[in-house]
């Protein structure tokens, strides 16, 4: 049909998401009323129809403004009505036409007229044609459309037509095959549809690409489970059909997998896991895997337990499991309440949950068995988390702390992986016993090691050698203790709160052993509390002549072994109960085997008393001094450090500066022998607070003034005479006031020290406190220091210096701190 042959008006059968082209012949199929109603028209007519397309398919009735305005006329070859009302028409497209006037009545209908294009030919037009053929082949050449298809569109002559085909049957949005209809100009066609074929061919390349990937991905899954199970195979052939031992690598995989893990930590594991399935399992390698992975799987990674942060009930728990150590608790208690305060803080998003965690860690020192271990058991208790105690003493290099790599033989993770698998749970206590033991070796320190491992910012990420992969250790709570807070690293001290833990006194001891210990050792050794009490009097012998100790652990052991004694004598039926009285313990536990120092029984020339002490407590020692006819030398005697010795030195300079105004004989003083001893030679002394104590027995000596005996000192002095603080005093004076000494001379500056003393003590004591030797010689002295400044007549040297009257025993041991 001729272009000029187009009627005017023509019925429409509007199309969803299709166009169709001049010289195609084409199916429609028509279900909607108005499509129907204009096939009708067309076949009553002259048996031609416009199909157009809809610009929303979606629109069930469309008007003309729901159509394009180009279309394709066509001539209606045939129709065929359908049983299920619908119609089938074979249409033969004739032109592309632009339509106007849309009119609805049955059905709709528009005027048309033939869109004016042409073609301009020559040597573009060519040039468009090989480029629009060459590409085409590219584009089908992935198999985009069937043979036939790419048949029939190459073998079109017109290139108009070739190009309206090839738009046809790709995959173009229906905006682009309606543009590409609306350009009734060949060369503009084409050119429109060589850059749609550009981005086909630009998707074609992605796709492929996402296609090879994909298939990659598959390939290697399917690949692994093929190896795998052939793997699961081949070991059951090797080992009698054991399909257990094949398994085993994925039972680890599973429980892993269970874990919960970060992607680093199980990328590692992984690997682990995959090394264990490639291994025949009698490999002595393959039981080091397996070991390591038990590890992996026994450790605590999300388990934790739910922290009680309530103060009242702490205080309730500490005072339950321990007497006294009031400043201690009331630490604790404190820590407790910034720890909840900080928690609360943090659920309303003040801070972050890192925060919570953060503080010092604290650090008891104090003599042994004063109750340090026990107290972080406690604090544990109240919190309700798992206590765990590691042992540092001892620990020499940094494998103790952080493990051995795994290529060691025999290799383990640290004794902090050890401690938090024991605690199975994240935030434990873990109390680090004797950090001030740690060694150090040429393999590394592991105060260095235990310094990551307390600081807030580094162990989050705790790398364990052994374990390879990070650990968080940021929700422990660290406690350390130690006995010598001045022999912990430095660095280490940096990072630490210290709470110190003084020895008990007697008293403290007696209500420790009445009320803990007793009931205690009772328990322990089967009695019921109505078969043994033990009296007062009992008790404080077992103290003061079994016991000499700064905590109370002997005293409980010997409490034990009364029990024990006692409990066999009730099994055997020899008695139904005891009462164990204070005459009765040597038949339990045999003769004393302490017998508390005392204080010297008269006053003496050269004879001082001064004080000291050791771990497990204070003591009183005495300082004699003894001049003899010599060239002018000093002697000292009685195992003296250094430092004591300098002291010694510093008093005979003093004497010798102040000799005019003390009256003392310069001729003696140069020509003598002056030999000063501080008994119990076995106990080495270091230490600069005998000054005092050295400088009086000089004095004493050469003056021929006896020292008061019951008077006891402690204080640094110097050459000019200053009397300096010391440490100790609160365990000193304890000692001393057992030795039955009334008077206390200890330096200005130590009297708030006396605050630490119990006050029922410190009532029967009179404390002297002075700022200088003077004042002490004033106080230790009989006539004090005005006998001093006396002129006296032929004095000093021909006094004997009697001994004491009683000389102390003291075990061999720990160095003693005057
Ligand atoms: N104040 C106290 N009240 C009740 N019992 C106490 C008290 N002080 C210590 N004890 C008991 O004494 C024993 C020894 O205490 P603990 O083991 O805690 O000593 P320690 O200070 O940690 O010693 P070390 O430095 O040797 O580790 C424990 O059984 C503890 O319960």
């Amino acid at each position: 049909m001729p272009e000029t042959a187009l009627p005017k008006t023509v019925p429409v059968c509007p199309v969803r998401g299709s166009v169709i082209y001049p010289t195609m012949v084409q199916h429609i199929d028509a279900s909607r009323a108005i499509s129907i109603g204009a096939i009708e028209a067309a076949m009553a007519g002259d048996k031609v129809i416009l199909i157009v397309s809809q610009r929303d398919k979606d629109v069930d009735d469309p008007k003309g403004a729901d159509l394009y305005d180009v279309g394709t006329a066509c001539n209606v070859l045939r129709v065929r009505k359908n049983p299920d009302g619908t119609v089938q028409m074979l249409v033969s497209a004739a032109a592309r036409v632009r339509a106007s006037n849309y009119q609805l009545g049955d059905h709709l209908q528009a005027d048309i007229e033939p869109l004016s294009g042409g073609l301009s030919g020559g040597v573009e037009l060519r040039a468009l044609t090989r480029e629009l053929r060459e590409k085409f082949d590219t584009v089908v050449s992935g198999g985009k459309l069937s043979a036939e298809s790419v048949q029939t569109i190459n073998s079109k002559e017109d290139v108009g037509e070739m190009a309206d085909h090839i738009a046809f049957n790709l995959d173009f949005k229906l905006e682009d095959k309606q543009a590409l209809l609306e350009i009734a100009n060949v060369e503009e066609r084409i050119r429109r549809l060589l850059t749609l074929l550009d981005t086909e061919q630009e998707v074609q390349a992605v796709q492929a690409k996402i296609r090879a990937q994909v298939k990659e991905e598959i390939d290697k899954n399917q690949r692994e489970y093929y190896l795998r199970e052939q793997m699961k195979v081949i070991q059951k052939e090797l080992h009698g059909g054991d399909e257990e031992e094949g398994d085993e690598a994925e039972q680890f995989r599973a429980k892993i997998e269970a874990l919960g893990l970060t992607p680093d930590v199980k990328k590692e594991i992984d690997r682990e896991v995959n090394r264990l399935a490639r291994m025949h399992p009698d490999a002595a390698e393959a039981s080091v895997i397996r070991t390591y992975l038990t590890w992996v799987t026994e450790l605590p990674w999300h388990e934790r337990s739910e922290d009680r942060l309530n103060v009242e009930e702490a205080a309730q728990v500490l005072d339950e499991d321990h007497y006294g150590l009031e400043k201690v608790k009331d630490r604790v208690l404190e820590f407790l309440a910034v720890r909840r305060l900080r928690k609360e803080r943090a659920e309303r998003g003040e801070i972050s949950a890192e925060e919570v965690n953060k503080g010092p860690i604290l650090v008891f020192t104090g003599p042994p068995g004063v109750g340090k271990t026990s107290i972080a058991q406690s604090i544990a208790k109240s919190l309700g988390r798992k206590y765990v105690r590691i042992a540092l003493g001892g620990a020499r290099d940094e494998s103790d702390i952080r493990g051995h790599r795994r290529t060691y033989i025999g290799a383990m993770p640290g004794r902090i992986i050890q401690g938090i698998r024991t605690a199975g749970t994240k935030n434990p206590v873990i109390l680090l016993d004797e950090v001030d033991k740690l060694g150090s070796s040429y393999q590394g320190d592991p105060s260095a090691a235990l310094l990551e491992v307390l600081d807030p910012a580094q162990n989050q990420h705790f790398t364990d050698h052994y374990m390879g992969v990070a650990f968080d250790l940021s929700e422990v709570m660290f406690i350390a203790t130690a006995n010598y807070p001045e022999q912990i690293p430095a660095a280490l001290m940096d990072r630490m709160e210290v709470i110190e833990f003084n020895s008990y006194i007697e008293q403290e001891k007696l209500e420790i052993a009445k009320r803990y210990l007793q009931p205690r050792q009772l328990i322990q050794n089967g009695l019921k509390p109505n078969q043994i009490t033990f009296t007062d009097a009992a008790l404080e012998r077992l103290i003061s002549h079994y016991t000499r100790e700064a905590g109370v652990r002997n005293l409980e052991r010997e409490i034990g072994t009364v029990a024990r004694k006692v409990a066999r004598r009730i099994a055997t039926g020899e008695v139904k109960r005891v009462k164990v009285t204070d005459k009765e313990l040597e038949r339990y536990l045999g003769q004393p085997r302490h017998t508390p120092e005392t204080e010297g029984k008269e006053d003496m020339v050269g004879v001082s008393t001064g004080m000291f002490y050791t771990p497990v407590g204070g003591d009183i020692l005495f300082v004699e001094t003894s001049i003899m006819p010599g060239k002018g030398g000093l002697v000292l005697t009685g195992q003296l450090g250094d430092v004591m010795k300098e002291s010694a030195r510093a008093a005979l300079t003093y004497a010798k500066s102040n000799a005019e105004r003390f009256h003392l004989d310069r001729d003696k003083l140069d020509n003598s022998e002056i030999h000063i001893h501080v008994p119990a030679g076995a106990i080495p002394k270091e230490g600069p607070s005998a000054g005092g104590a050295m400088a009086t027995s000089l004095i004493s000596a050469l003056s021929g003034i006896p020292a008061r005996h019951d008077v006891a000192m402690t204080g640094e002095m110097t050459l000019t005479g200053r009397y300096l603080p010391i440490g100790g005093l609160k365990e000193k004076v304890l000692g001393a006031r057992r030795a039955g000494i009334k008077h206390i001379i200890l330096p200005k500056q130590n009297e708030p020290d006396i605050n630490d003393i119990p006050l029922h003590l410190r009532a029967s004591m009179r404390f002297h406190p002075c700022e200088t030797v003077d004042q002490v010689l004033d106080v230790a002295l009989v006539g004090g220091l005005a006998a001093l400044e006396t002129p006296r007549g032929e004095t000093g040297t021909e006094v004997p210096v009697k001994a004491p009257a009683k000389r102390r025993t003291t075990r061999r041991g720990d160095g003693a701190r005057a």
